[in-house]
Formats: C-alpha cells, structure tokens, sequence
C-alpha cells in the first residue's frame, strides 16, 4: 500500500483503540441457578435490558466470562419462546398471506417492466459486472428459495403493521409458529445417516436438516438494527440516514502500508479460500440473472427512481470525492442481498441467504450441488483437470468470468463462481485439486476392490479432514491468539475431541457479524502488489499489481507460475489489521479496462447496513468493553475523522470499529473481531456433527483413532509441497503461514522430516 498525498495526515501508531473492560460485583466462581460461565459473546441475553447474567472466572485462562442461563443458541434466540407470537389470529395470518402475495406481484411486475431499459442492466466491461460475478449464483434452487424469502418478509411486514407481531417479538426470533404463505420443501435425511457429508450441507443434524446447508440464512449475534423492524437499512441512532458508506470509506480507510513484521500473504490468501467456502451472500439478480445497475452511466448520477429496482441501494459519492470525483462519479453501484425462508416456514425479520454450505467442507471445490459436482468430476474418481503439458490445472471454462479479452486468456473452472477473483486464490484451488487427486490416486492402489464413487467419496472426506485440521491447528491460533483460543476450546485434542465437543443444540450457521464484518479483516491485509521471486537471481522477477490479476489468472499457464507465486506468498509479508486497505481494493477493484474500479471498503460498509448489523459500539458492550461515549476517547487523529462522519460514536459501522482495534496478544485482530470470529470457529466445530476430530459415537464418518493421528500430521506446507510443480519450488518453510525469513521458520526440503506427511497405508480397507 503507499501513501497518498489526498487524504491528508495518517493514522499513527497510537490511533488504536484500546478495550477497558465493565467493571461489576465481583465475579463469580461457580454460576449460580446451574448457570454455565461462557465468553460475554455467547450469552447476548447479558446485553439486553433488565438481563442478569453475572460474571464468572473463565476456567484456565485469567478472563472473565458471563454466567448464561439461555443454552447454545444464537443471539436471536432466547428463554422467552413461550411468549411466541400468541396474539396471532387466524384472520391475521389469512390477511398477511393475501396482501404478501400481492405485494410479492406487484414487485415482480416491476422488475419485469424494468428489463425493457438497456440503462438497468449492467454493460459486462464495467466494474460492477466483474462484483456480480463475484456474488451471483448459478444454482437455480436460489431463485424459488429467493422469492419464498420475499413472501415471509412481507407476510411478517404485514403482521407488524396490523400490530399482531411486537417489534420484540420480531428481533427475538419469537414468531415460529407464525407460519408464512411460502415453506422450503422438507428435506428428508436417511437412516442411518450417510458417512459422508452431503454436498449442500443438508442433514447435518438430523432434528434440524437445514442447519449449515446451503441457501439458508445466516444467522445473529445480536437481533438485527432494520430501521423497520424488518429489512430497511440501518438508520442513526436519532433515525436520519447514515453518513454514506462512501463517505465513511473515504475518510477513515486510508492507503497505506504496513507490513506484518511475522505473517506471510499465504495467511492472507487462506483467509480468502476459508472465507469463499462458507460465506457467499447471493444478490438480487434481474430477468435471467442478469446484473442490476441502480446508477447511469458509468456512475454519473442514480437511475431515476422509477428506474431504479426495488434490490438497488447505490452509494452516494460526493462531487468532491478524491477519486470518484475526477471522473464525476456520484452513483456507486449496490445491490442488496436476497433473503431465505426460515426452514419451519415462520415469519420473522429479513435474513440474507447464503450461497455456500456454511461448514468449511471445501465446497468451492467440490461445488454445492450434485449436478455441479458431477460436472467437476472424472472418471476414477478424481477431479477433472486440464492438462497443460504435463501440469495438472483445473478445466478450463469458457464461462464469462474472466475479463481479459486477451487470445490465449485462461479462466480456470471451480466448484464455485468465484474461483478466479484472484490468481493467488486461483492456485489455491488448484493445489487442493491437485492434492484430491493424489489421494484418490493413492487410495485406488490400496484398495483395488473400491468402485470410483467410493474413492472419490472417501478422498474428499480425508480432504475435508486435513483442511479443517489446518484450518484449527495453524490457522486461528495465528489469528485470534492463544488465549482466545484456549478460552473458547478451540485447539486440536490429542485423539478425538472431548466428549460433548458436539453439540446439537449449536446451530453451525454464520452470523452477518462474521460475514460482514469480522472475517473481512481479509480486506485490510492484502498488498497492492505480489512480487513474484526469481528462483535464479534471488531477487524479483515480476511484481503484480492486484487488480492486473483479478479475473485474470492466465498467468497460471507458464510453466513455472505455481512454483513462484508460492514461494513469493510464503516470504512477502500481509499487511497489518488497521484501516489501511490498499487502494487496489479501494479505487481499482476490478477495473479491467476502466481507470477507475470499486470501492470495497464502501461495499463491505454498506453490505453491513444492509444486513441490518448493529453499530459497532453494541459488539464492545456484547464482548464486555466499554463502548464509546464521546469521539474524544478515541486517538486524536481517529477522533476527528470519525466525528467528521458520523454523528455519534453509537452510529459508528461494525467493519469500521473493529479495523481500529489494536490486536489481541498473539492475534492480528483486535478484541471486538476475535470474540466474533472464535465464536463462529467454535459454532462450526460444536454445531458440525462431521467434524473431523469428532468421535464415532456422534459422527456418522468418523475416522480411526489411528487415521486421524495422520491427518494431524497434515500441514499447510505439506500441501504445498506434495501439490507443487517442482520446477523452481523445492524447500518450504514448515509454518507455511508464517514468512519464511523469520528465525526458526526457514525453508527445509519439502522431504525433510519437520513437514510431515500422513501415512495413506493406514485408509486402506482391512
Ligand atoms: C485478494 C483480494 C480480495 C478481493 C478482490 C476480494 C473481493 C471481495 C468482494 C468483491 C466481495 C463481495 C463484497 C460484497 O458485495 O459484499 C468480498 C466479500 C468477502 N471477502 Fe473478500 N476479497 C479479497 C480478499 C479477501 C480476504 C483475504 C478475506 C479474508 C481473509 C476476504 C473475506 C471476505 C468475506 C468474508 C466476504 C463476504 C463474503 C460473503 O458473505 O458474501 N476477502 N470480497
Ligand atoms: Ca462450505
């Protein structure tokens, strides 16, 4: 990242917010009323009014914790269900159904007329084409869900305006048994359950079957903040609109560079693989899945309103903007996420649909539907590829999604539609394919007598095990620390996971809070550009910019790419969590052949409003910090950028107020995002009945005692190195997220002992 002149000043080292914990009675040593002591983020009943929740020594690691009497579910939920919906008549439901429908029509109508006008639908060289691509779905079964989302919405808008529903009963969940004028088909499990996952995630736990899957909803720390009470954009705290999400970017989220003096870009770029495969929100598409413009133009100015589809929610760009006013940009494209129905058909508040399966399962490799995965596969049992003299890469796809005109231009196939955003992730996917077909290879030697869909079952089971096993053993700990980690449970156990590490009671689905805000940390670390080392010289062969490579991976064709871009990720640094964001992600995102691109960071601002996620300061008092009273607390140069956006530190945006945290011991984010990650981490490890570390006596495809003991020898950098070229690349370090210059980390032989390889001979059938 480097420094730009325009802003004017920098944040300095001091800028970063530090928590100060509530003070109250003293803590607990044992919960009273059988009462269980948890991390603050897993009780959100202790934030509401008149709650008590008093708080508890955390066993082990010195923090404190609440005591919490609501059980394992999600923030929405809570102890007072019996008061569900009661005050619902027959003539109430009959009512909504009917004016939902005709809701429903006339909305429908409207956008089919909008089709008629060439300015509604996006150009395909134009930036937004390549962010629709980046968050569309080709799966159909999106589109009947989609609209049964839209139908409960407005039943539930519907109830509330003839008063039958409460606004607390909406933001607490408690409308189950109002049911809606759309239900999702059921989805049946088989008895006895099946050893392997299913490819949608669905029958997870066998009481609640759409747990995880995909095309579900994501679930809630915190009730959501509508301005409505159901799906309208969060508002200030005083009920005006928030400063514009171009506005807050603009100001706060600065280009700059710092590097982290021990994580490599490779941490950064598994960041991006783990985010990929759990979390896809899916925008709302026009006629035949075609992108929706809300602007004119290239971004001169909003559609009229009659123009403009009822998805649109464009961001405001001021005439003055650094950058977007050059080009007299004042309409940035956005389009808000489509909705999921509730598995038991209740009405409720809106929420946004996920188009990935929620567990980290590798869904972006193997794809979220049979049909796709069946495109994705090979005779034997392994995963197609293309052949490109000799090197393994994924098939090729002549799909849209790759905007370099170019002959020759390469666009690689994925089990999702975003596998090429990036050519560092692009060559993530393809070592993970690489390594499903060694492991296929290796299994069909040792057990002749299998047929091809048992080996490719059983290889993606061994895969999704070595992927969670990264994912928890080297992954978090780098990310969140080790204190965290201990407090929430989240370390590998020597053999199978405790005892009632399961439990089915934990809905696994992600939060918005981890969609929309936490995970995308991400944003903050990428470098503007990726050098790629010069195996010959030692020094730099290429440096890339970003956008140069997004959408554009045909450099994966030469021979000795993979190689390079491998070595290069494992010893350039990421950059730091703070709000500096590369302005390749902030003013070029995608460009193509445009000199100008998208704004992330406004993007990510406003998909967070869009979500109805609540202000930052409600997830400090969620994790036991003080909130913010007056601008002043924070740093001075914080302060007055902050106060020169928002008007008060509660309006302050969840993306934005975590970016300004300093780091927790050990972790690269700070307080607020950490508690919201490990929760999640811990929701897809307690609520995933086939985690790899769980026990037969709860997972249906448990490994062996002994099985498992050589998955957990599997590192990332075993990955890299069974899966290279080896054509420039022969040593790796052995932490393949920590840079490789750094004592202690220095790259050994890929056969050196300090990256262990699991032994195959132990998969095969006795
Ligand atoms: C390398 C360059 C990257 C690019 C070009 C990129 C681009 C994008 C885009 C266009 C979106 C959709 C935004 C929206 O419409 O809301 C997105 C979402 C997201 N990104 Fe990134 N990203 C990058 C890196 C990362 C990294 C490193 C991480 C995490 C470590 C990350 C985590 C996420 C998450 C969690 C989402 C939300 C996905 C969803 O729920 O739909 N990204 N990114
Ligand atoms: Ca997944």
């Amino acid at each position: 990242k480097t420094a730009d002149k325009n802003v004017g000043g920098h944040y300095t080292s001091k800028d970063k917010v530090t928590g100060h914990a509530h003070k109250k009675e003293r803590p607990c040593d044992i919960c009273p009323r059988q009462g269980k002591c948890v991390p603050k983020v897993q009780c959100p009943a202790h934030v509401r009014p008149h709650s008590y929740n008093p708080e508890c020594h955390l066993e082990t690691v010195g923090l404190l914790g609440v005591c919490c009497f609501t059980g394992s579910g999600h923030a929405a939920e809570s102890e007072l269900k019996f008061r569900a919906a009661a005050s619902v008549t027959a003539d109430d439901v009959k009512s909504a159904h009917h004016q939902s429908r005709q809701k429903f029509e006339q909305w429908m109508s409207r956008a089919d007329k909008l089709l008629q006008h060439k300015d509604v639908v996006i150009n395909e060289t134009a930036p937004s084409f390549a962010h629709h691509l980046s968050v569309m779905t080709l799966d159909k079964r999106a589109d009947t869900l989609g609209r049964g989302g839209l139908l409960n919405l407005f039943a539930a808008q519907e109830l509330k305006s003839r008063q039958a529903i409460s606004d607390d009963q909406l933001s607490l969940g408690l409308t189950e048994h109002t049911d809606g004028p759309f239900c999702p088909p059921p989805i049946p499990c088989s008895t006895p359950a099946s050893r392997y996952r299913s490819i949608g995630g669905e029958c997870n736990n066998p009481v609640h079957p759409s747990w995880g899957a995909i095309h579900t909803g994501y679930e809630r720390l915190l009730p959501p903040d509508y301005s409505d009470g159901t799906w309208a954009m969060r508002a200030s705290t005083i009920g005006l609109p928030l400063p514009s999400a171009r506005t807050v970017s603009e100001r706060l989220i600065l280009d700059g560079s710092h590097q982290s003096p021990t994580l490599n870009l490779m941490f950064m770029q598994f960041g991006q693989f783990i985010a990929h495969d759990t979390t896809a929100g899916v925008m709302f598409t026009i006629g035949n899945g075609s992108a929706i413009s809300c602007c004119s133009g290239d971004g001169q100015a909003f559609l009229p309103i009659e123009l403009q589809h009822w998805a649109c929610a464009p961001i405001t760009a001021d005439p003055n903007d650094d950058f977007y006013g050059q080009f007299h940009h004042q309409c940035l494209n956005f389009l808000r996420t489509q909705l999921a129905p509730a598995s038991d058909c209740s009405v409720g508040y809106a929420k946004q649909m996920n188009g990935a399966t929620h567990f980290p399962d590798l869904s972006h490799l193997y794809g979220n539907s049979e049909e796709k995965v069946s495109q994705l596969r090979a005779p034997g049992g392994v995963l197609n590829t293309f052949n490109d003299f000799g090197r393994e890469l994924p098939p090729l796809t002549d799909r849209k999604e790759c905007l370099a005109s170019k002959d020759g231009a390469a666009c690689f196939e994925s089990g999702d539609s975003h596998g090429n955003q990036i050519i560092s992730l692009t060559v993530l996917h393809t070592i993970w394919t690489r390594e499903h077909n060694r492991v296929a290879r290796a299994l069909a030697r040792l057990n002749p007598g299998w047929g091809e869909d048992t080996i490719f079952m059983e290889t993606r089971r061994i895969l999704q095990a070595e992927y969670q096993h990264i994912i928890y053993n080297e992954f978090l700990p780098l990310l969140i620390g080790r204190k965290l980690i201990q407090a929430f449970n989240l370390s590998p156990s020597p053999v199978y996971s405790q005892l009632g590490s399961y439990d089915p009671n934990v809905n696994p689905s992600l939060t918005a809070e981890f969609a929309t805000a936490a995970m995308r940390f991400g944003h903050s670390v990428v470098d503007s550009n990726i050098e790629i080392p010069d195996a010959k010289t030692g020094g730099v062969y290429e440096t890339i910019s970003i956008p140069e490579v997004m959408f554009q991976p045909s450099r994966l064709r030469l021979k000795q790419f993979l190689d390079r871009l491998l070595t290069g990720l494992a010893y350039q640094s990421m950059q730091t969590v703070d709000p500096f964001v590369t302005e390749g992600l902030t003013r070029y995102l995608f460009h193509g052949g445009n000199p100008f691109g998208l704004d992330l960071a406004s993007i990510n601002i406003q998909r967070g409003r869009d979500y109805g996620v609540r202000s930052y300061n409600e997830y400090r008092r969620l994790i036991g910090l003080e909130p913010y009273v007056d601008f002043k607390q924070f740093p001075p140069s914080a302060a007055q950028r902050l106060s020169s956006v928002y008007t008060s530190p509660e309006d302050i945006d969840l993306w934005v107020g975590g970016l300004l945290e300093e780091e927790v011991e050990g972790g690269v984010v700070g307080p607020t995002f950490a508690s919201i990650l490990a929760d999640q981490f811990l929701r897809i490890k307690r609520g995933d009945r086939y985690f790899y570390e769980h026990g037969p006596e709860v997972n249906p495809g448990a490994f062996t005692p002994s099985q498992l003991a050589e998955i957990k020898k599997v590192t990332m950098s075993r990955i890299i190195c069974d899966n290279r070229d080896g054509i420039e690349l022969f040593a790796q370090p052995p932490n393949a997220f920590l840079r490789g210059n750094l004592p202690g980390n220095e790259a050994v032989p890929c056969e050196s002992l300090l990256i262990p390889s699991m032994d195959l001979s132990r998969f095969k059938e006795i």
